[in-house]
């Protein structure tokens, strides 16, 4: 099975491109989705995150505050790794078990979607690396748009990942997400013919 690691700056458009390759037919496997899965109420991160960050990261209910999370982690660069150091190995673990059952299934290519590949070293459990490539200013309205972020807290996540421009050297291919949702479509099309259909 081929594995294609599909990365990006935060708000680059990483998973939107992966939902239009996932309606092509292709495999696809989210880390920021699993990141979501090994926190939910009973898991061991939990309580680990629970224990190291104290009861102002959890709702009244028990669950993950992730705004209050999000503040603590994107501030701070060695919070930031404490709750690395709870999270990815239990993401690591999932993402292979859930990479394996598609190798079971007889899957062709799978794209694994991670906004830390490069970051958290994972370059080498993939078979090549694409991204999804956005100039920073258009990166800092989308992010804002979408999270409803101030331009500060935009700036201090972007600032917690490998600079775009840095990524985008290191990309087999990458992907310009600087235009509209049409022409991002019409590259995941392209790619889609020519670099997975014709090869499958
Ligand atoms: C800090 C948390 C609670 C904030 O949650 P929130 O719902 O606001 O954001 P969400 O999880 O949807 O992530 C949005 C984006 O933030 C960026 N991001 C997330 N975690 C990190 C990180 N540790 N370092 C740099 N950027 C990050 C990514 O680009 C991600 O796509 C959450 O991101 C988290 O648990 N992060 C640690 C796990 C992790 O590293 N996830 C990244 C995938 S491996
Ligand atoms: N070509 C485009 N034109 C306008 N908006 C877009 C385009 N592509 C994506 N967006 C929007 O930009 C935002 C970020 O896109 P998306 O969530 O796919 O990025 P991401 O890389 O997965 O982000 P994250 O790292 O935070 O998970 C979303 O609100 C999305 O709808």
């Amino acid at each position: 099975m081929r594995i294609i690691g599909l990365t990006g700056g935060i708000a680059s458009g990483k998973t939107s491109a992966a939902h239009l390759f996932e309606e092509l037919g292709a495999a696809v496997i989210d880390a920021d989705q699993l990141a979501r899965e090994v926190v939910q109420p009973g898991e061991e991160a939990l309580a680990q995150i629970a224990t190291s960050f104290g009861a102002k990261v959890l709702n009244p209910d028990g669950t993950l505050n992730r705004a209050a999370l999000g503040e603590i982690v994107f501030a701070d660069p060695a919070a930031r790794r404490t709750l690395e150091g709870i999270t990815h190995p239990a993401i690591k673990k999932r993402a292979e078990e859930k990479l394996e059952r598609l190798r079971q299934a007889g899957t062709g290519t799978a794209f694994y979607v991670a906004p830390l590949l490069f970051e958290a070293g994972i370059t080498s459990r993939v078979h090549e690396v694409w991204v999804v490539y956005l100039d920073r200013e258009t990166q800092i309205d989308r992010l804002m748009a979408r999270d409803g972020l101030t331009r500060e807290a935009a700036l201090s996540r972007i600032a917690s990942q490998m600079p775009m421009e840095e990524k985008k050297k290191l990309g087999k291919i990458v992907i310009d997400n600087r235009g509209s949702r049409e022409e991002l479509e019409a590259q995941v099309r392209r790619l889609w013919r020519e670099e997975i259909a014709e090869r499958e």
